[in-house]
This record gives structure tokens, C-alpha cells and sequence, in this order.
């Protein structure tokens, strides 16, 4: 390995909790654990993937619990809840089990590839940061799959919260990202908002409180399987918040 590329270090106590929120993933689950085991098995980095399904229908619990058999209930925890209660909460009640120093957030659907997080990691570890965020606007960075419509909504609501509140990150409603577990709680604790809107608070309020953010470019590919959750009220949602936060801070 060239020398550049070994100026950080990860400490052997460091270790990595995963937050999976499901809703309708049987068919995505198994190839995202599948490729998170791939990417960070064959790292040496200590990883524990806990999975928050919110009594999904299509049976992603029952899934789970086959790849909880598979894997070993270590690296494969199941936290689930009676019913969908929401993506914020899903975090919120999944950060409690998690026993690593680092949380790892990212979507279920394979929308994030598990290809990024050692990046994320090694950003996190060279420069200490606080949060690593994912950014689909930033080098070569993008979005793949998505309509028109889903794009201009994606790009309107960064455009107006960077114009609004400033916050010094590209990417605002992206959801991969890596956090230090006190940083997060601290960061869960200031928010407000619950549902989707989540996301953009967290990056607001982690500006605000002086944290660090470090940013690596990723790809967003829509999914293959089942469909979004994110609707109007979701929207609506969004912009009350953002108006809020507009007001407040
Ligand atoms: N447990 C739980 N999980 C949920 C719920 N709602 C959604 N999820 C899970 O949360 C992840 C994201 O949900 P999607 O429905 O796929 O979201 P999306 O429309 O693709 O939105 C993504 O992109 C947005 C814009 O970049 C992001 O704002 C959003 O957070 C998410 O990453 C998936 O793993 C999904 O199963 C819920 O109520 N409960
Ligand atoms: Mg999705």
C-alpha cells in the first residue's frame, strides 16, 4: 500500500453498527447484507448490522431471521417493531441497540451501495470527522433511475434549504451516512422532525453544533425491487420543516 494511502488509522477498539430500516424488503435484504458482508468481511473492521423492520407485510422479518441463521447473531441483529412507525424513529430505536462507537445509516433497498462504506471509513478515520456524509452532488457522485419528477423534487429541496439555511453540505436529504454514535445521539436529540425530512435536520443541526462533515461522493440507483415510501405528506413534511427551521435558527 503506498504511504499516502496509510496516513490514518483505525483503532482495533473501533466498531461499526449498520442501521437497516426495512419496510417491504424481502428481496432487497439478503443481497444488501450479502454485499455488506463482502465489503467488510474482508476488511478487518468490526461491523455489527442491525435490522429495524417495522412489520412489514411481505414477511422481510421472517428473511431476516433466515440470514440472522446464516451470518451468526452477532453480526446480524433484528429489532423489530409491531408496525410502521416511521423512517426517524426507525433510527432513533435502532441507535439504542447499537454497541458500536461509529453508526452507519443507509437505505435497505440497494439505492446504497455497501461498496462506499469503507470509504466512508477511511475519510472518517484520516480526518477524525464528526459525520461523513454520502453526496450525490459532488465529483462523481449522481442519480441513476430516477423520473423527472423524483429528480426536480430531490434537487428543488437542496436548492432551497441551501439557499435558506446555508448549511455547508452538498447533499442535504441524502440518508447514507457514518456517524460518531455520540455525535448521533447528540444530533437525535436536538432534531424535531421524525419522518423523511429527518435526514435534512440532522446535517442542519450538525452544522450548527460545530461538528465536523466530510463528504464522499456516491451513486444513487433507484430500486429494483418494491417501491418508495416517500409521498406527499412526506413532502409537505418537508417543507414545514424546513420553514421551521428557517424561523428558529
Ligand atoms: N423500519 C422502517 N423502515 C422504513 C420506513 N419507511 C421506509 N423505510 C425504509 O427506509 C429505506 C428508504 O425508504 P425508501 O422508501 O426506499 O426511500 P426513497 O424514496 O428511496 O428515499 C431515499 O432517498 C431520499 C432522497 O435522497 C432520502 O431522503 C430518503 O431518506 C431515502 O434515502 C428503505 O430501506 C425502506 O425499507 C418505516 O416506516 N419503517
Ligand atoms: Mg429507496
Amino acid at each position: 500500500m503506498a504511504s499516502s494511502e496509510m496516513d490514518f488509522e483505525i483503532t482495533k477498539s473501533d466498531k461499526y453498527s449498520i442501521l437497516l430500516p426495512t419496510y417491504n424488503e424481502k428481496e432487497n435484504l439478503p443481497i444488501i447484507i450479502w454485499l455488506i458482508m463482502k465489503y467488510l468481511d474482508s476488511s478487518e473492521y468490526d461491523f455489527e448490522v442491525i435490522i429495524i423492520d417495522d412489520g412489514s407485510p411481505d414477511g422481510t422479518l421472517d428473511v431476516a431471521k433466515q440470514l440472522q441463521k446464516i451470518y451468526g447473531p452477532t453480526k446480524i441483529i433484528l429489532r423489530p417493531r409491531e408496525r410502521k412507525l416511521g423512517l426517524g424513529t426507525a433510527y432513533i430505536h435502532g441507535i439504542k441497540h447499537a454497541t458500536g462507537n461509529f453508526v452507519i445509516i443507509m437505505d435497505a433497498d440497494l439505492s446504497h451501495h455497501p461498496k462506499f462504506i469503507p470509504k466512508f471509513i477511511e475519510l472518517q478515520a484520516k480526518k477524525d470527522y464528526d459525520v461523513v456524509s454520502g453526496s450525490r452532488y459532488i465529483g462523481d457522485g449522481g442519480v441513476y433511475g430516477w423520473d423527472f419528477k423524483r429528480k426536480l423534487i430531490s434537487r428543488g429541496a437542496n436548492f432551497v434549504t441551501q439557499l435558506l439555511l446555508r448549511p455547508g453540505a452538498s447533499d442535504l436529504t441524502g440518508s447514507f451516512r457514518l456517524y460518531k454514535k455520540d455525535v448521533l445521539q447528540k444530533l437525535i436529540d436536538s432534531c424535531v422532525s421524525k419522518g423523511y425530512v429527518f435526514q435534512m435536520e440532522m446535517i442542519i443541526r450538525a452544522r450548527q453544533l460545530k461538528y465536523t462533515i466530510g463528504e464522499v461522493p456516491i451513486t444513487f440507483v433507484d430500486r429494483v425491487y418494491g417501491e418508495s415510501k416517500l409521498g406527499g405528506s412526506e413532502i409537505v413534511q418537508f417543507v414545514k420543516s424546513l420553514l421551521y427551521l428557517f424561523a428558529t435558527t
